[in-house]
């Protein structure tokens, strides 16, 4: 007698025994050792896994086909940080698309190069940076909203067709739609969702950024932020594959310009912290404090903010070798300057 567990029943007699029966289903489901192949070129090659080492959390490299939602509230400083990392996976020759849709294109070439030449960016420089990056670098030319599906098309088409391994979606706010929190929230799982399948399909690594929530009445501006506070759906952390949150230290930052340090205490405390609150391939969460370099827009993993170097050697000039602390604290000093007439 055909015995199911015995495995000798003919995959047509099962048909209708399950309402979606489909035949294709048997090439689906493999004996284990099919994957064998695979997995001893993952073993030997284990750097393969990766699509890019992380520059400032060791512990949160970035492997393929995986999605990364980056939440963090206005101004923390994510577009910020995705130039930078942009330019880290360049330095590690592989291609990165971005999609930007609240700044203009040159703007964000201009954060890019005032991030690769550690100071803002002069028609000299335009020259030695294009002639590096123009491979390895692809961006989205228009400002402005853009359909979920135009979006998804394009990030497809970055990945699949244009061999980037790094897309970067700044930011989720901009590709939903609804007129209810309810459609809002089911927009915004599509979007998630569709560029979790896009990964999937495509082996490139999708970097969301996404707005948190403003913190609930009693919690301060510097409440340390986790994946629930990311504005919409909890579908979005869910579908993700990581969580990584920034925050700002503004109290710092208003304490500099209030004079409220003693001079060596200003710089104790770090600009920003970057908590990786979910990590589905390793499950590690990690908090990591950062500096804030504002001349070149870069986060440093020390207060003596040592600058790193993208760029092939010796293009950028960039000092790899100085601290580049003092530039901070004067940098806001002179912002916070009284307005005088002249
Ligand atoms: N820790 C910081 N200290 C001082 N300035 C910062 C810091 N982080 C970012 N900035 C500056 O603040 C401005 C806003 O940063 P950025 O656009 O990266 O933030 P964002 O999180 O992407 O904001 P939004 O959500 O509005 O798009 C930029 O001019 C950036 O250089």
């Amino acid at each position: 007698m055909a015995d199911v567990f015995a495995g000798t029943v003919e995959p047509a007699k099962t048909r209708g025994a399950w309402s979606d029966y489909n035949a294709r289903i048997a090439e689906d489901i493999v004996k284990c050792g099919q994957l064998q192949g695979d997995i001893a070129s993952e073993l030997m090659y284990p750097a393969s896994r990766l699509a890019g080492k992380n520059p400032l959390v060791k512990s949160f490299d970035f492997r393929p086909s995986e999605l990364t939602i980056w939440g963090g509230e206005n101004g923390a400083g994510k577009s910020a940080l995705m130039n930078q990392l942009a330019l880290s996976m360049m330095s590690q020759s592989q291609k990165v698309c971005l999609f930007s849709f609240e700044m203009d294109p040159k703007r964000t070439l201009i954060s890019c190069m005032r991030c690769a030449f550690g100071r803002s960016p002069t028609t000299q420089d335009l020259f030695p940076f294009f002639d590096w990056a123009n491979d390895l670098l692809y961006i989205y030319r228009n400002q402005g909203a853009i359909s979920a599906e135009y979006c998804a098309d394009g990030v497809f088409y970055a990945a699949k067709m244009l061999g980037c391994r790094h897309i970067v979606v700044d930011n989720l706010m901009m590709l939903t739609t609804g007129n209810s929190s309810d459609s809002v929230m089911q927009s915004q799982k599509r979007v998630v969702q569709t560029m979790k399948e896009i990964a999937i399909a495509t082996g490139a690594h999708i970097h969301l950024v996404a707005h948190l929530r403003k913190p609930a009445n009693g919690q301060g501006q510097n409440a340390k932020p986790s994946r629930f506070d990311i504005s919409g759906s909890s579908d979005i952390s869910n579908l993700a594959d990581n969580v990584a949150l920034l925050r700002r230290n503004r109290e710092k930052e208003q304490q500099i310009i209030d004079g409220g340090f003693r001079n060596d205490q200003w710089d104790s405390e770090p600009d920003v912290l970057l908590t990786v609150d979910k990590q589905r391939a390793t499950g590690d969460s990690s908090m990591t404090p950062l500096w804030y370099d504002k001349p070149s827009g870069q986060f440093c993993i020390s207060s003596a903010r040592y600058l790193q170097d993208y760029m092939p050697s010796g293009m950028s000039g960039i000092d790899t070798t100085k601290p580049h602390q003092l530039d901070a604290i004067q940098g806001l000093k002179e912002r916070s300057k009284p307005w005088e007439p002249i």
